[in-house]
């Protein structure tokens, strides 16, 4: 595995006897975690604004002006809502949580540290966009990273773990 996730695993022996289906041996167990994580965070509101592409849609209310302006308010960083030439401009990999579905769905991550990589871009893509580290949209970035770090570290370790595993057991014969 090049790059190296969250929790590897702390080499701890994980005994893999016997039927592989069991969660700690099984090296595909890790998609349905995915699965189940991206529906955790699809429940949560603070996923909103990262469930579709960032488009010519200007998002009602994520933008919390200084005082509370009595017109609609825009973001921080355009005066008009057109926020895709902005944005396409500032980032250069846009994803959202829908993109990353669809992947998951279709089988298209070798490995959780793919979906890890994947997702990570996407608060990453959000820490550069934002220009106010206080605007609505970043803090509901923040919270939701928290709940996803949370979560996919042991996914990724239980995964490292079913591989090494699995290469204890098969010796090769040269
Ligand atoms: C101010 C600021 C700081 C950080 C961000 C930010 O991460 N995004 C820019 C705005 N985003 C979208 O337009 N999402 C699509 C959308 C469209 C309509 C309704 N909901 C969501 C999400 C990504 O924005």
């Amino acid at each position: 595995l090049d790059s190296d996730g969250p929790g590897t695993s702390s080499g701890r022996r994980v005994k893999c006897r016997g039927r592989r289906q069991s969660l700690k041996c099984n090296p595909d167990a890790w998609k349905k975690q995915c699965k189940e994580l991206l529906s955790l965070i699809y429940e949560r509101e603070d996923s909103e604004p990262f469930r579709q592409p960032a488009d010519l849609l200007s998002y009602p209310g994520y933008q919390e002006q200084e005082g509370e302006s009595s017109e609609s308010v825009v973001p921080e960083r355009q005066q008009d809502s057109s926020l895709s030439e902005d944005y396409q401009d500032v980032i250069d990999t846009p994803v959202d949580f829908s993109t990353v579905k669809e992947t998951l769905e279709a089988g298209n991550y070798g490995s959780p540290l793919e979906f890890y990589k994947d997702v990570r871009q996407i608060f990453n893509n959000s820490k550069a966009y934002t220009s106010n580290k206080k605007s609505r949209i970043y803090s509901m970035m923040l919270r939701l990273s928290a709940l996803f770090e949370s979560r996919i570290k042991n996914i990724i370790s239980e995964y490292k773990s079913a591989i090494q595993s699995q290469k204890r057991r098969r010796p090769r014969y040269r």
